[in-house]
C-alpha cells in the first residue's frame, strides 16, 4: 500500500555523494530507436522508473525482443522497422501511464507504421493536449481517433495512407515532444514515401533542449538531420537507424538539480556523479542559476560538485523555457531568496503532470510565501513568517521532490503521496535522507 505522507524534519546541512539514475528522456528515445533499428543495441544506464516501465512493455507487446542482462543493462533487438514496416504485433491495447516521453513518440511510431492499435493511460495522460501532434499525423494520412476528448488521448490507430507532398507543419509552443515524436519516426516516413522530408515548426518552438537530445540520438543511431535555426528540419529519404553495440544513458540532469540545489542550500559539499559539462540534456543549465544564487559549482564531464555558503541566497527574475523541469526546483529554492522570484515564459507548467503554476503557487503560499502569478509566469516573495505545512504532490513527482528542499527554514514538512516519485525516481528519498543532517 502506498505511504500517505512522508514528514521531514527541519535540518541544516547537506552533504555527500550521490550516482544519478538513468536520464528518463534518452532512456525512452533510445528504447524506441534501438527498437526500430536494424540490429541488436545493448543499453547500460537505463532508468528504472514507472515512465520507463511503460516504453518497455510497449515495445515488447508490440513483438520487440528486449532482454534485461542486468538492473539497468538491455538487449533490445531491433525490428528492422525499414525492411519490416509493422511491429511484429499490429492489434495492441498500450497503456502509458503518464509518460509523455513514451505518449507521443509511440503515438507517431504507430501511426505511421499502421496498424490495429488503443493507446491510453492514466485519467491526467487523458487531459494532457496531444491535438497539434495527431492533426500533423492525419496531415500525412495516418489514421488516428480520438476515443474520448478531441484533441486528447485516448487514441485510436489504424493503417495509415501516407501522402506527402509538401513540408510537414508541426506545432511547437504548447510541447517539444511533438516535433521530438514526429523527428524520431521520420527516416520511416521517408522509407515509406520515398522522398525527403522537410519538417516546419509553427509557432514559437518552447524546450528546445529537448530537441537537442533527439537530434543528437537519432544521429548515434546513423541518421543526421538537418538542422536550418530550430525551424525547418530535412531527413534524407536514405535515412535508417542502425543498432549500436553500446549506449550508455547518462545520469537525469532533471534529478540532479534537486541535489545541485540540496549543496547550495545545505552548504555541501554534495558530489553528484553521471552527468557533468559533457551532458547533451539541457538541464545541465540549471547550474548558471544556482550560480546566480550563489553556488560554488565545479563541473567535471561527467560529474559535478555543489558548494553554498550562509545567509540568504540571491534572488532571480529569470526566463525558464529551456529548463522547464529544473525550473520547479529554483521556484522552491526562492523560499530563501533575498528578495522576491520571477520565473517567466513557463506556460508550459500547466500542461504537465498537474498545473505546475497552479500547484506550486498553492503549496509555497500554504508555507508563508507571498506567491502570484499568471498564464505563463510565477512570482515568490520568501515567508517572513514560515509555516508548517502539508504539502500535496498532485500525482507530480517534481512537486514531492522539489518540496523536499523547504526544510531549510524554521520548520519541516509533510509530503503527501511520497510514492509519485516512481515517475522518474523511484528511491528519491532514500538517496535524499543519505544527504541531510
Ligand atoms: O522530450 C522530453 O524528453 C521532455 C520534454 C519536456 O516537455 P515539453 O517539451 O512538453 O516542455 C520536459 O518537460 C519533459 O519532462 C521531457
Ligand atoms: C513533464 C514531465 O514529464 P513528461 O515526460 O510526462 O512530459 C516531467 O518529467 O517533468
Amino acid at each position: 500500500m502506498a505511504d500517505d505522507y512522508l514528514d521531514l524534519n527541519q535540518v541544516n546541512q547537506a552533504k555527500g555523494e550521490v550516482t544519478l539514475p538513468g536520464s528518463k528522456s534518452i532512456s525512452n528515445r533510445v528504447l524506441l530507436l534501438a527498437a526500430l533499428a536494424e540490429g541488436k543495441t545493448r543499453l547500460t544506464g537505463v532508468l528504472k522508473s514507472d515512465d520507463t516501465d511503460v516504453m518497455l512493455a510497449a515495445l515488447k507487446t508490440l513483438g520487440v525482443r528486449i532482454v534485461q542482462l542486468n538492473h539497468d543493462e538491455y538487449e533490445v533487438e531491433g525490428i528492422n522497422a525499414f525492411d519490416h514496416s509493422q511491429f511484429p504485433q499490429t492489434k495492441a491495447d498500450i497503456f502509458l501511464g503518464n509518460a509523455g516521453t513514451a505518449f507521443r513518440p509511440l503515438t507517431a511510431a504507430l501511426a505511421v507504421m499502421g496498424g490495429d492499435y488503443y493507446l491510453h493511460g492514466v485519467p491526467r495522460m487523458h487531459e494532457r493536449p496531444i491535438k497539434d501532434l495527431v492533426e500533423t499525423l492525419q496531415s500525412i494520412g495516418c489514421n488516428i481517433e480520438y476515443k474520448l476528448n478531441d484533441g486528447y488521448p485516448p487514441l485510436q490507430i489504424n493503417t495509415s495512407n501516407l501522402n506527402v507532398s509538401a513540408p510537414i507543419e508541426i506545432e511547437g509552443s504548447v510541447s517539444s515532444q511533438f516535433l521530438t515524436a514526429l523527428l524520431l519516426v521520420s527516416p520511416l516516413i521517408t522509407r515509406k514515401t520515398q522522398q525527403d522530408i522537410q519538417i516546419k515548426v509553427k509557432g514559437e518552438l518552447i524546450s528546445k533542449p529537448y530537441i537537442a537530445i533527439t537530434l543528437n540520438l537519432m544521429e548515434r543511431f546513423g541518421v543526421k538531420v538537418e538542422n536550418n535555426n530550430w525551424s525547418h528540419f530535412i531527413v534524407a529519404k536514405d535515412a535508417k537507424y542502425q543498432a549500436i553495440s553500446h549506449l550508455a544513458v547518462e545520469g537525469d540532469a532533471s534529478s540532479a538539480s534537486y541535489f545541485m540545489a540540496l549543496g547550495l542550500v545545505g552548504g555541501g559539499p554534495i558530489r553528484i556523479n553521471g552527468v557533468g559539462k559533457s551532458s547533451i540534456q539541457g538541464d545541465i543549465k540549471f547550474a548558471d542559476v544556482l550560480v546566480h544564487m550563489g553556488a560554488d559549482i565545479q563541473l567535471q564531464d561527467n560529474s559535478i560538485e555543489v558548494r553554498g555558503h550562509k545567509g540568504l541566497l540571491k534572488a532571480f527574475d529569470m526566463d525558464f523555457n529551456l529548463i522547464p523541469d529544473a525550473a520547479m526546483t529554483a521556484a522552491v529554492l526562492a523560499l530563501y531568496a533575498d528578495g522576491p522570484c520571477t520565473l517567466r515564459n513557463i506556460a508550459s507548467w500547466r500542461v504537465k503532470e498537474t498545473d505546475r503554476i497552479e500547484a506550486m503557487h498553492k503549496e509555497l503560499e500554504k508555507l508563508g510565501a507571498i506567491v502570484s502569478s499568471g498564464s505563463d509566469w510565477l512570482r515568490i516573495e520568501p515567508p517572513k513568517h514560515w509555516r508548517t505545512a502539508s504539502i500535496d504532490t498532485y500525482d507530480d513527482h517534481r512537486m514531492a521532490m522539489c518540496f523536499s528542499l523547504a526544510v531549510f527554514g524554521p520548520v519541516g514538512v509533510r509530503i503527501m503521496d511520497p510514492n509519485c516519485v516512481a515517475k522518474t525516481f523511484p528511491t528519491y528519498f532514500d538517496v535524499y535522507k543519505g544527504l541531510v543532517a
